[in-house]
This record gives C-alpha cells, structure tokens and sequence, in this order.
C-alpha cells in the first residue's frame, strides 16, 4: 500500500473513532454501471442510521460522486468515501468501430482494480475495531479484493448483484441444462442467445475466473431489482442455492424514485428546461449508457431515423467512458450535413453526461431508445418510460427480454440474431414511431405507468422492497 493511503485510511478512521453496533463497508468494481448502484444502495442503508464506508481508487470514487442523480452525497453525513491510489493503468479511447460492442477499453481498469486488494483490507482490519460487525457489501465480480475478509472475526461478507435476476437466473440455467420453466415465447427467445463466456472476451473470462477463484465465504445476495418486477426468477434463484444459511434480498430499485427537479436552480442541466417546454410524453430519449460507442455510420442512421420519425427527442451522443473518465480526447462523432439545423427545437443532441434519471423522470419523456444495461431498464421501470430496445453486448439481450416479453414494456430496434448488420434508419425511424406515435405504444406507456406506481409503492413503508431491506438491516443488527 503506498504511504499516503496509509496516513488517509488514518485520517478517515480517526473521524470516525466512535463505536457503531454495524457498520457497512461498499466495495464496488470501478465501473459506472456498478459504481452508481453501491452509492444508491449506501443512501438507502444509511437511512437506517448505519454508517457506510464507499471505497475505490480516488479517480472512480470522484466519478461516482459528481454522477450521481436525484440525491446529493456529500449532504449524508454518515457516508464516508475513500480514495485510495493504485498504479497507473492505460486508459485507451474506446473502439467505435470494433467488430463488437464490448467495451474492451475498460479492461486494464478491471485489471487494476485488484491492486485495492491490500488497502480495503488495511482499512477493513481497522474500522473492525470501531463496530461490533463489520458488514462488507462486495460487487459479486469484484470478490478478488475483500478475499481476505475471512481473517477478519467481527467481518462477514455479502455479494451485491449489478445485474437482473432473470439475467442471473438464465446464465446459470445454461449450466444446469436448461430447465423448461419459461413460456415457449420467452424460451425461444432465449435459446436464440450466445452462452455467457462466448459473449465476452478471454482477458474478461480470465479476470472473472480469478473472482470466482477468490471468492470469500458469502452470507447473502442483495439483489437491485424488486419481487413485482422478478419475484418467480427470484425464487427460482433461491430454490437453486446449495446452503439455507446464505441469503438472498431484493431491495431495489436503489436509484430514487422520485426526482425533486431543481428547477430554477443554476445546476440544472439545460436539456431539461427545454423539456419542460414539451408537451407531455412527447419526447423520446436516446442513450446506450456509459461504455457504448456507436460508429460514424451508426450514428448517420440513427440521424435519420430520428428526423423521419417526426418525433421529438433527447440523443446522447458521445463515446464509451474511457478507465479515467477525467483524463484524454473524447471523439465526436460526426452527424449527416444539415441534420441539427432541420431538426432544431425538436431535438437535442448532447455530447456529454446528461441526467439521465431526471430525464427519465421528467413528464415530458414518453419512450427511451436504451442498450438496456440495468440501471437503464431500473431507471425506466421505475419512471414509468417504456423502451425502445437495442441491446448492445453482455446481459443486455437477457434485459430486453424482460422489457419486451415479460413486462410488456418495450418493443425491438434489431433482432440480437441480426447484430451484426448496420442498424438501419429505417429500423430506427419505425421503432420510434412505433413507440411514440401508435396505440402499441400508448398501451405500453400505460403499462410502464402502472408498473412505475407499484415499484415506487414496493419500496415506500410496507412495500415489498422495503420489507426486504427492513430484513436485511434487521439481519446485520442481529
Ligand atoms: O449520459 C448519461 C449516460 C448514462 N447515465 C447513467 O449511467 C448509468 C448506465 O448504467 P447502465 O444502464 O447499467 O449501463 P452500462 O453503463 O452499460 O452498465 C454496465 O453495467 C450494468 C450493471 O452491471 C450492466 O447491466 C450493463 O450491461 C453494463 O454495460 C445509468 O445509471 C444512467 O442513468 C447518465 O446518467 N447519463
């Protein structure tokens, strides 16, 4: 461990000299789609009066704090952030144009990220003797840092799932032989479906294995979903574990599921005063999360299937983050001549990080065009938004199952089976219409709603969420 993280774990532990009855320990792996989940799931665990400890290298601690939506860090005093250094890595600009949309520009982070191995256990040996239990919530791919965690007697370890149940639940059931628990419609489905090793590259396979290879003896599962939105794969997951003693909780969703819209308020991001400006449901929004690049040509079609459609919309255009999103060029991705002069004062185009959650949230947001990484299909589930589908690599195609074929919520870009075509304007311009413009679409907008109310209900006082992180505390006070 370098001498500085030394003298900051120092620092930190000595504001936090008193002694906790527990006290929760965030480790998450340093990407966005998994750094944003911990912070949300240490606002809710913090709102038991817990003191929670958010670790990760200073770079992707910084980045998951000025993310964050819906809620301000910094303003909760009992969440206490470390930053620890770790050797440089590279941080290569990601590939437009690779052959597949994983975001192999984030694997020497992943790579890196093993090295906080030994400053989380410094840390975790000392905050150990400021609490009668120390609670160390672990990303479940990330379990290589906190193997340790045994030689700790007050420790006990818990795996945080960034992923659906219905994705956890159908890589296994590879394993397994498939067992025919699914409607023939969902099944075919996913029997169109590459297994999950031939969906990611080898050094990811590898990095994955040394986590498994790693793993520490786990007490529970806390899973960013809730039972109305997965209730049979969760139970599905707990009939398939080996041991009663490990644990599974459904406490999500984790993001806020009310948006206090800032208005008038300097931060407040420019897209969504122009949609307060729109009408209701009237606009579409465009975003394929934090690591997906689309090419120049992608990006022409998408151009003109947005301005045939004749509909309203948000795009975010801008390439996959990079290992340090504070650091190196961002490429523009270049757009059909003409384009944002036609479509002036019906469109946005926006080149950065736009608040997706408060976008999402907003009235005058009625569909949104998402790859379906879980935080999207989380955020959307729970701002009532149904989606247009186009699944871009890992569960992602699992996801859209959900959307489409289980919740009824979404409708299809491109066939996964056709990933490998360009996505044409016309696709684009017919999935967007379709979604904002016909009675298919209204009728998943109501659906969506419906679906919104409940899960915000499931995660107010007595709701099912609620009840499920009650139990969680309830367990870690025992
Ligand atoms: O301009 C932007 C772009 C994204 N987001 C947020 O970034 C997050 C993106 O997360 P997600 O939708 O899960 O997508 P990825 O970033 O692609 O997430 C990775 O991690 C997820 C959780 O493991 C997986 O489900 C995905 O497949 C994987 O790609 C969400 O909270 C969005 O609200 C913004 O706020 N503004």
């Amino acid at each position: 461990m370098a001498k500085n993280d030394h003298s900051t774990v120092q620092n930190q532990i000595a504001s936090i000299q008193e002694t906790h009855e527990v006290t929760v320990v965030m480790v998450p792996l340093p990407l966005q789609g998994h750094l944003n989940q911990l912070l949300h799931l240490s606002r809710l665990i913090s709102s038991y009066n817990i003191p929670v400890h958010y670790v990760g290298t200073a770079t992707h601690t910084r980045q998951a704090k000025v993310r964050v939506q819906g809620w301000d860090p910094l303003a909760i005093s009992n969440i206490h952030f470390h930053e620890f250094s770790t050797p440089s890595y590279e941080a290569p600009p990601p590939d437009p144009n690779a052959p597949t949309k994983f975001p192999t520009q984030l694997i020497p982070v992943l790579n890196a990220s093993v090295k906080l191995r030994e400053p989380v256990h410094a840390l975790l040996q000392q905050l150990s003797s400021t609490t009668r239990r120390l609670v160390v919530i672990c990303d479940s791919v990330t379990p290589y840092v906190i193997k340790d965690v045994g030689l700790i007697p007050n420790a006990e370890s818990y795996t945080f799932i960034s992923i659906s149940a219905f994705a956890i639940y159908t890589f296994s059931w590879e394993q397994e032989g498939k067992p025919r628990v699914f409607e023939p419609e969902i099944l075919e489905a996913l029997e169109s479906l590459p297994s999950h090793e031939s969906s990611i590259p080898q050094e990811v396979t590898d990095f994955l294995k040394l986590q498994k290879e790693s793993m520490p003896i786990i007490s529970g599962d806390l899973y960013n979903t809730c039972r109305f939105i997965e209730g049979p794969y969760l139970d599905l997951l707990a009939k398939a574990k080996t041991a009663d003693s490990h644990k599974q909780w459904a406490v999500g969703p984790f993001n806020p599921v009310e948006i206090n819209g800032q208005k008038n308020t300097e931060q407040r991001h420019y897209c969504l005063e122009w949609l307060d400006k729109q009408g209701p449901n009237s606009v579409i929004f465009v975003c394929f999360g934090s690591n997906t690049s689309v090419s120049h040509e992608e990006a022409a079609q998408i151009a003109i299937g947005l301005e045939k459609s004749g509909q309203k919309f948000i795009w975010i255009l801008k390439d996959g983050d990079q290992g340090d999103i504070f650091k190196g060029e961002v490429r523009r991705a270049q757009l059909p001549g003409g384009f944002e002069e036609r479509t002036e004062g019906r469109g946005i185009i926006v080149r950065d990080w736009a608040p997706q959650l408060e976008i999402l949230g907003h009235s005058s947001t009625g569909g949104f065009m998402s790859h379906c990484g879980w935080n999207s299909c989380m955020e959307s589930i729970s701002m009532g938004v149904p989606v247009a589908a186009w699944p871009m690599h890992s569960e992602q195609p699992r996801n859209a199952i959900i959307l489409e074929k289980v919740l009824k919520i979404g409708l299809s870009v491109r066939d996964w089976s056709r990933r490998d075509e360009l996505v044409t304007s016309m696709a684009v311009e017919n999935a967007v219409r379709r979604l904002m413009d016909s009675a298919e679409g209204e009728e998943m907008r109501q659906r969506a709603k419906e679906l919104s109310k409940a899960v915000k209900d499931s995660v107010m006082e007595g709701g099912t969420s609620r009840l499920e992180m009650d139990s969680f505390i309830a367990h870690i006070r025992r």
